[in-house]
């Protein structure tokens, strides 16, 4: 289709893409080799002396990446058993241009840095004992740990405002969606590979931050997205999906919206969608879960948290809530084409009352990573993606935004990084859904 704007590109000098793939990513790739020089001792003894030995191969292997990253050659097959090699190499021939192979600065900007991350994940996958190493797992490890006075505020807050669910208000439960899905949009704002690794924390009371950023929150949907939750309020068997983003107090954040939403009673189970292995940084895993909960376990002296912990344990052993993993959020697929590539998730989608999609890696796959006319619907930006009502928060982290209108716009005047700093941030709702699903009213 001819008529639709093109993919983003790092061939675009100046665009973030560029800046991405020449700066940002050869220093992620940086810290991943540096981690295996510093713990070679430490992996040593934990997972054995050939593993130790297969330290130089791998930095090697890593080095060799970054360096036909930076000096633009061309993309090559991935290798190994792994179910989704096949799928990664059909999805590179697709970029050959003139029998060429497609070279890094020049393919889409979400497919190169997809095929990065997933790069990486291939030579530690095929080096045996170090399998299911998590390099990016210290760093997820130390932003909980830097998080933990705001995550227990947050916590208590939780807390007290499910305390006693049947006496809220309208307007009190209003306030608390407001809030809780405030915490879940900005948390979003502190991923580590924005800062290519770099500590983030959430250090001051997240709660009063949230009234200052209302105004940043360019696109605001949350008059809609209440009517829905109200809506479901009145249904029955109810299931909510959330899309995951990154560990630390982002994962924090979303499960204490995800604890509202069941405490509230508005749904009886959540799909909590997260990725198979280390993606972008600080993207969340399960072991990153179980060390979220086994942390909040253990957290001396903070019996919110550990409450807490209880009751999520709880919500999965009873199968209330569900961590699902997907080799599609791992691929470099727009969602565009989860129907025809991955029919199964589509389906199983298909049958949430509400999909809520966090952080800018899922928007820009929602948006089919297209540099759209900032006015364009948000829902027609979709191409068609629409397997159930589903709502974006976002804080802006890459060059791209439908749904925004002119006079919104206008408030980032004075602001040139206002697309990719991390400080405007976007509450989308899509209602529509492709399926008549059983009789729903929406
Ligand atoms: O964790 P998030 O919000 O998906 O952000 C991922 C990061 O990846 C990018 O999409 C590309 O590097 C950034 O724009 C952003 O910093
Ligand atoms: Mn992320």
């Amino acid at each position: 289709n001819t008529e639709l704007p093109d993919v983003l590109r790092g061939s675009y000098k100046g665009s973030f893409a560029y800046k991405t793939i020449s700066e940002r990513m050869p220093v992620i790739l940086t810290k991943v080799i540096d981690l295996f020089h510093r713990e070679k001792i430490n992996i040593g003894n934990q997972y054995g002396d050939a593993a130790k030995e297969k330290l130089k191969q791998i930095n090697g292997s890593l080095s060799e990446l970054k360096s036909t990253m930076q000096r633009n050659k061309p993309l090559q097959p991935l290798a190994g058993a792994a179910a989704d090699v096949p799928l990664w190499n059909r999805l590179l021939e697709e970029q050959w241009v003139d029998g060429e192979p497609p070279v890094w600065f020049d393919a889409p900007w979400l497919f190169v840095e997809c095929y990065m991350y997933r790069r990486v994940r291939e030579i530690l996958e095929n080096s045996g004992e170090l399998r299911d190493y998590d390099y990016f797992g210290q760093q997820k490890r130390d932003t909980l740990e830097a998080s933990i006075a705001a995550i227990e505020l947050l916590g208590e807050h939780l807390l007290e405002t499910v305390a006693d669910p049947a006496a809220l208000s309208g307007q009190q439960v209003k306030r608390a969606f407001s809030d809780f899905i405030g915490m879940s949009l900005w948390a979003n704002k502190n991923d580590l590979s924005i800062s290519a690794g770099a500590h983030v924390s959430q250090e001051a009371s997240p709660l009063v931050q949230l009234v200052e950023l209302n105004h940043r929150v360019l696109v605001n949907d949350s008059e809609q997205v209440f009517a829905q939750l109200r809506r479901l309020r009145d249904k029955r068997d109810v299931r909510i999906d959330i899309v995951m983003d990154n560990a630390g107090f982002e994962l924090f954040s979303d499960l204490c919206l995800a604890d509202l939403l069941t405490s509230l009673g508005i749904a009886q189970r959540m799909s909590l969608h997260i990725k198979a292995h280390p993606w972008y940084v600080s993207d969340t895993t399960p072991a990153d879960v179980r060390h979220t909960l086994q942390h909040m376990q253990s957290a001396d002296g903070k019996p919110a948290l550990r409450r807490l912990a209880e009751r999520w344990q709880g919500y999965l052993d009873a199968g209330t809530w569900v961590f699902e993993m997907d080799t599609f959020w791992t691929s470099p697929l727009p969602f565009s084409r989860m129907a025809s590539e991955a029919p199964e998730l589509y389906a199983h989608l298909q049958a949430a009352n509400l999909i809520i999609f966090k952080g800018d890696l899922n928007y820009r796959k929602l948006l089919g990573d297209r540099n759209w006319p900032h006015s364009t619907g948000f829902c027609a930006s979709l191409e068609g993606f629409h397997p159930a009502p589903l709502v974006a928060l976002r804080t802006m982290k890459a060059d791209l935004v439908s749904g925004l209108a002119p006079e919104r716009e206008a408030l980032t005047a004075g602001d040139p990084n206002w697309m990719v700093s991390g400080e405007w941030a976007l509450i989308q709702l899509c209602e529509c859904s492709d399926t008549a699903r059983g009789g729903d009213e929406l």
